[in-house]
């Protein structure tokens, strides 16, 4: 029996958007095989999601759907080794901030490739996804990677060209999110909250300001200064944070992974 989809690779990413589409029903844990460089890795998978498991790459690749979920500089290797056992009619599926939509058909030696830019929050179904399908995509093959990408979050096509702005800025966003939530606990902590509850108060305050973002439809600056009463809290927090640099900081370091995933 064909799997619905391959990973090959199951570590943070791959496990995350695995995570996704068990708990969303999208696909059966029988559906997908996964396949790692450690006996440990897979043995974790499989008693976390019941998922088919294997050490063998080929294996995992003679799927519908193989999703690419190593790092970068293993495409190398293992893009060739899985060549030949990818199905002729397969999608081929990268998640990686490298290695474009033509490097992977021709290396491969497959037409259909779609390139994907998640993060992990899809564990919890809250991905932020971009989708990148090459022309050799039919729109049957694109629903298809829709269906199990849109049940672990949202998803939205850009050109491959903006796919390392996409990468910035939700697919490593949520390390920046969580550093930003740490501080702001910190803080809390400083005023004598504990520490547990000031990790709930921060994560509820980010969501709650993020839907705000999703659903009010205004501006974030238009946001921000409805919290800052006149002579009131929030504004000397919001002074000292441009006094600070944040909004350079935030934008240097967004553009820092742009330019690693160029260089890859
Ligand atoms: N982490 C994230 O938030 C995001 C990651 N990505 C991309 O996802 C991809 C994977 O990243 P991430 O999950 O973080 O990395 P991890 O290091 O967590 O996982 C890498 C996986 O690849 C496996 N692996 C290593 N070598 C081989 C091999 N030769 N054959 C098969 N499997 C192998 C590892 O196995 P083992 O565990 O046994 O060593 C592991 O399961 C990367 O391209 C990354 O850029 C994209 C968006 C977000
Ligand atoms: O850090 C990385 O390379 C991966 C890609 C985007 C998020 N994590």
């Amino acid at each position: 029996m064909m799997h619905k989809i391959g990973f090959i690779g199951c570590g943070n990413m791959g496990r995350a958007i695995i995570k996704g589409i068990v708990t969303s029903g999208v696909c059966e844990p029988g559906d997908i095989i996964a396949s790692a460089h450690t006996q440990a890795t897979i043995d974790a998978a499989h008693e976390q999601f019941g998922i088919d498991v294997t050490l063998d790459n080929t294996q995992a690749a003679s799927a519908e759907i193989v999703v690419l979920a190593v790092k970068p500089y293993m495409f190398d290797e293992v893009v060739p080794q899985i060549a030949p056992a990818l199905p002729e009619d397969v999608i081929l599926v990268s998640i990686a901030p490298a290695k474009t939509l033509a490097w992977l058909s021709e290396t491969a030696g497959v037409a259909k490739v779609v390139r994907l830019m998640p993060n992990t929050p899809a564990a919890v179904g809250e991905g932020m996804t971009s989708v990148v399908p090459n022309d050799a995509c039919t729109q049957e093959d694109v629903d298809r990677v829709l269906a199990i990408v849109n049940s672990f979050g949202k998803s939205e096509f850009i050109p491959e060209k903006l796919i390392d702005a996409g990468s910035a800025v939700a697919g490593c966003a949520p390390a920046f999110f969580y550093m930003f939530i740490e501080a702001m606990a910190d803080a809390a902590v400083l005023e004598g909250m504990p520490r547990a509850q000031a990790y709930r108060f921060a994560a509820q305050a980010a969501v709650g300001s993020g839907k705000m973002v999703l659903e009010s439809g205004q501006h974030p600056g238009a946001l921000k200064d409805a919290v800052c009463s006149p002579g009131g809290t929030t504004i000397e927090g919001v002074r000292t944070l441009e006094e600070m640099g944040m909004r350079g900081a935030v934008i240097d370091a967004l553009m820092a992974t742009v330019d690693k995933a160029q260089s890859l």
